[in-house]
């Protein structure tokens, strides 16, 4: 499985706290975003470096930045919103596309609603952010969307992924690299992860 579990004790203890009952909005919007950094922080580990002079306080000296800088964050509305400050902590000149998809609760099929990308896709890395991977239906949508716009390079990032949709982002995009703070165990009848943590768009608007 193109699946990167990051077992940080940091990540797994925010992860602890997501998961309580009681966990209040404001509690989880806040370790949302920080989990998102510490995601994105693994996600881009394998950012392409270029050699650089510069000039420093004794003279020149050689540094190593960033290839390219060309990147876009893809938060799939709304709930991906919820991650979206915790990367462009990291990543803050990224340029960000956005994708409004919701899902039928009784087909569980990404119905879409919204999309806005940035330009040179074919030229960026897209980093796909959405705190649950359920079915995978809402993934491979984006995916698909972003392929279809000449994206070539994808990855996703996710709080918490479900074996069914991580065998189908594998099926459809065996590219897609995923990363994320648990592969649980298994989706309900009503296609939620369990454990999981509920409804996150729920959770991080406030609603219901
Ligand atoms: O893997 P899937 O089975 O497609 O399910 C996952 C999707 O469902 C949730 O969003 P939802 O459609 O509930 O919308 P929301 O973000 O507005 O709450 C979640 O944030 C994912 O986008
Ligand atoms: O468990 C799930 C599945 C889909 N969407 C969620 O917010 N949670
Ligand atoms: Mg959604």
């Amino acid at each position: 499985m193109q699946i990167t579990v990051v077992s940080h004790p940091l990540v797994q203890h925010k992860l602890a706290l997501l998961r309580e009952e009681d966990v209040s909005t404001n509690k989880f919007r806040l370790l949302t975003e920080e989990l998102a950094r510490l995601l994105a922080y693994e996600a881009t580990r394998d950012l392409k470096l270029e050699t650089r002079t510069i000039q420093g306080w004794c003279g020149e000296v050689e540094v190593q930045k960033i290839k390219g800088k060309k990147l876009t964050v893809v938060p799939i509305l709304r709930a991906g919103l919820g991650m979206l400050n915790g990367v462009l902590d990291l990543v803050p000149s990224a340029k960000i596309s956005v994708v409004g998809l919701a899902r039928n609760e009784e087909t569980l099929q990404p119905e879409p609603y919204f999309e806005k990308f940035v330009g040179k896709l074919d030229d960026r890395l897209a980093l796909i952010i959405d705190p649950m991977l359920a079915t995978g239906g809402s993934m491979v949508a984006t995916i698909d969307m972003l392929k279809r716009k000449g994206c070539q390079q994808i990855k996703a990032i996710v709080m918490v992924a479900a074996p069914e949709g991580v065998k189908l982002v594998n099926e459809r995009h065996p590219d897609v690299q995923i990363y994320a703070a648990s592969l649980d165990s298994h989706l309900n009848e009503q296609g939620y992860i369990i454990p999981g943590l509920g409804d996150a768009g729920d959770k991080i608007f406030g609603t219901k």
